[in-house]
């Protein structure tokens, strides 16, 4: 693909974690791997005493979003906007959340005035955010409620998780709440709605003319005819049912536990799961390393990588970046769709 004009907007995510880790191994890497140009919103201290920690020459420039392209090839852009950060690889603080969240918000205003191509994030803690006033369950619903403050506030956004890696790409209808909440968050509607989403992006973005969507049950042998559990059949084989008279490709629900051998893989481009576990432990099985996690349903781009924070790993060199620079290619063909 040709090299897109706007730089993808990268979040500081927690600065603690792997995230300062990986993005300037990213970028050490980015001729070796002709990379598309990125920039932090992040502490430049913290940047600089990171990679010094790792053994890495990265000269850090300030810049302004605009001049990101062109700075990228020689340094690594930063725009700052949050406080001095410490570098304490592997402590956890609230004392930072603010600094994550604002960087979240500043990137998505930028891809919102044109300034950046899509947004990657970097990791956060969600506990910590929470304990610092933080009152969405995770990035995918907060960029939800960014997407209708800034592009649609007269209609509501469904954020829909999705985890794409080279062998295989899920879904889960429910994402961030305990599993005992999960049957009765599960509903007809929902599903449906979820659904025509990811038939929608993965047609429009992901260029698959008509995806096949598997639906997983939620219950054993997804329900073995209503003796174990009835949510089988009393709300996910109607909602395929709704999805399949509206000319989407879906079916199910399936026995989740024999949906994800290689040859059960081939019957279908998505799996849809209908809580987070149940698809994101086979999604991170096979791809952990190279997988990204991608939010749909939104007005505008916007990727991660599929792992947390490793706090363990933090500032040792042990953290892969594969997973980022995964997440930075798709975010940049994704915002770019032209060079496809
Ligand atoms: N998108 C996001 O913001 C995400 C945030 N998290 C947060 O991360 C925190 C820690 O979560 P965990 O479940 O421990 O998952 P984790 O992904 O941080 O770590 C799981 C294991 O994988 C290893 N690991 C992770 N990334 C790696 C990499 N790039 N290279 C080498 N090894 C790697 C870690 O050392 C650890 O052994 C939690 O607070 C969670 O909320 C978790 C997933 C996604
Ligand atoms: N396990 C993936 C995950 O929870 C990421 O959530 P989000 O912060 O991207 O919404």
């Amino acid at each position: 693909m040709s090299q897109p004009k706007m730089p993808v907007a990268v979040t500081m995510g927690e600065p603690a974690g792997i995230g300062p880790d990986v993005a300037l191994m990213a970028w050490a890497a980015r001729k070796d791997q002709s990379l598309p140009p990125f920039y932090l919103r992040a502490d430049p201290g913290l940047l600089a005493h990171r990679a010094q920690r790792l053994g890495l020459s990265v000269p850090i420039q300030m810049v302004e979003p605009e001049d990101a392209v062109a700075t990228f090839g020689r340094a690594l852009p930063v725009v700052t906007g949050t406080h001095a950060i410490e570098d304490r690889p592997g402590e956890e603080t609230s004392a930072t959340a603010q600094d994550v969240i604002r960087s979240i918000e500043a990137c998505v205003t930028d891809v919102r005035d044109g300034r950046a191509i899509a947004i990657l994030t970097n990791p956060i803690n969600k506990a910590n955010l929470y304990s610092a006033g933080f009152d969405h369950p995770g990035h995918t619903e907060f960029l939800g409620a960014l997407a209708e403050r800034y592009w649609q506030p007269d209609r509501p956004v469904k954020p829909v998780m999705m985890i794409a890696g080279p062998d295989l790409m899920v879904v889960p209808v429910t994402i961030h709440i305990a599993l005992k909440d999960v049957p009765s968050a599960l509903t007809e509607e929902l599903i449906v709605e979820t659904v025509r989403i990811v038939a929608g992006d993965l047609r429009q973005r992901f260029g698959l003319p008509a995806p096949r969507l598997a639906l997983c049950g939620l219950n054993p042998h997804a329900g073995e005819n209503g003796t174990m559990g009835t949510e089988d059949r009393d709300v996910i084989a109607p909602a395929v049912a709704r999805l399949q008279a509206e000319g989407i490709d879906a079916f199910g629900p399936l026995p989740a536990d024999t949906m994800f051998h290689a040859r059960a893989r081939e019957t279908y481009d998505c799996a849809i799961g209908m809580y987070h576990d149940q698809v994101l432990v086979p999604a991170k099985t096979l791809g952990f390393d190279d997988a990204v996690n991608v939010t749909l349903g939104l007005p505008f781009v916007r990727t991660s990588p599929d792992h947390g924070t490793a706090y363990g790993i933090a500032g040792t060199g042990k953290a892969k970046p594969d997973s980022f620079i995964a997440a930075l290619r798709m975010a940049a063909i994704l915002g770019n769709p032209d060079a496809l």
